[in-house]
């Protein structure tokens, strides 16, 4: 109404400054993944890959729904919660998940990956802490290790309640629990470095995300390969990444051929190492969070 005073708006407090910040560079990091092409059986801007129920138009309706839980996850850690808090963030942040994709499991390994990195970011800064990738590894295992290796052990009620647990119990291989009770060791010891060492060398973004999402590929057990192709599945897609790298990775004059190849036969065999893509996005996190230099 003319001549009426507009009520300011309250100032933002250097916490939410700061979790929008975080909250951004999480949801860039999932569309870098998303974009990137070819990755071996994964959903892009391309194709499906070895999905016949998501598409491109999914991972984005997701990734958008996730914006104000990276922002919160990251207040939260600023705050100093318990991790029955952040927990319960990653529960409602599934909920809003599988309300924008209408049931279909999109992003549940980097809700709780990049959640947990998000809410370490805040907790560091809280404290005064530059976001390099060794403190927030120590802010993650120091405030919330023991809570996070607890949750790890599953409970006899919550046995064979997602794919992830029926793979454990079936194979006895380890999946996004232990990774979060290990401290991420995925993404700060194979991922984060192998980004470096492409950045390091000259590599585009482009082929160092390639080169790490191969890397990642040979070493993670991936309860999503496990559970759409058992042992055999896991060894052929290590076996896949092992020879790419070994050939160079993206240093090779032909990896784009040698990766379509692979992308090709991921599919025929419905393969799709979706936990490798999450650990992918949370390693872009770190890198990012390292380059904002505070
Ligand atoms: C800790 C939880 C994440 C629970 O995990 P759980 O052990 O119960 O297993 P899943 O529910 O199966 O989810 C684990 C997802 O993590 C990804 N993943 C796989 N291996 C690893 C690994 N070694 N390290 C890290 N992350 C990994 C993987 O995500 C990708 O795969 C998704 C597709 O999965 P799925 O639906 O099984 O696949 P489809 O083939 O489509 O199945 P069908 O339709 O054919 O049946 C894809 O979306 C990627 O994201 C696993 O899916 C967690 O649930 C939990 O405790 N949550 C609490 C809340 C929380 O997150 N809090 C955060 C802060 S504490
Ligand atoms: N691009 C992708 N395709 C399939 N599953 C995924 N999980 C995470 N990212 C994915």
């Amino acid at each position: 109404m003319a001549g009426m005073a507009r009520a300011a708006r309250p100032e933002k407090t250097p916490a939410q400054i700061y979790a929008a910040q975080v909250a951004r560079l999480a949801v860039r990091s999932l569309y870098h993944e998303l974009c990137l092409y070819p990755k071996p059986g994964l959903v892009s801007l391309v194709d499906n890959g070895s999905h016949d129920d998501m598409d491109a138009l999914t991972f984005m309706r997701s990734l958008f729904s996730l914006r104000h839980y990276f922002r919160k996850i990251c207040l939260a850690g600023w705050d100093n919660a318990p991790f029955a808090q952040l927990r319960q963030l990653g529960i409602d942040a599934e909920a809003a998940m599988l309300r924008a994709t209408r049931g279909i499991n999109t992003h549940r390994g980097a809700i709780f990956s990049l959640g947990l990195l998000c809410a370490s970011a805040g907790r560091a800064r809280a404290q005064g802490m530059a976001s390099a990738p060794a403190s927030l590894r120590a802010v993650l295992l120091i405030r919330w290790g023991a809570e996070l290796a607890s949750h790890a052990a599953v409970r006899p009620a919550e046995q064979h309640s997602s794919n992830g647990l029926r793979v454990a119990a079936r194979y006895a291989v380890s999946g996004a629990r232990e990774e979060g009770a290990l401290g991420l060791p995925s993404v700060f010891e194979v991922g984060v470095p192998a980004l470096q060492t492409a950045t390091a060398r000259g590599a585009s973004r482009r082929c160092a995300r390639i080169d790490t999402l191969y890397a990642l590929m040979a070493h993670v057990s991936d309860s999503n390969v496990y559970h759409r192709a058992g042992p055999e599945g896991a060894r052929l897609v290590r076996q896949h990444a092992q020879h790419f790298l070994a050939l160079g990775g993206t240093r090779h004059v032909r990896w784009h051929a040698l990766a379509l190849q692979g992308h090709r036969s991921f599919v025929s065999l419905r393969l799709s190492p979706g936990g490798a893509a999450d650990l992918l996005a949370a390693s872009c996190l770190v890198q990012a969070l390292g380059a904002t230099g505070q």
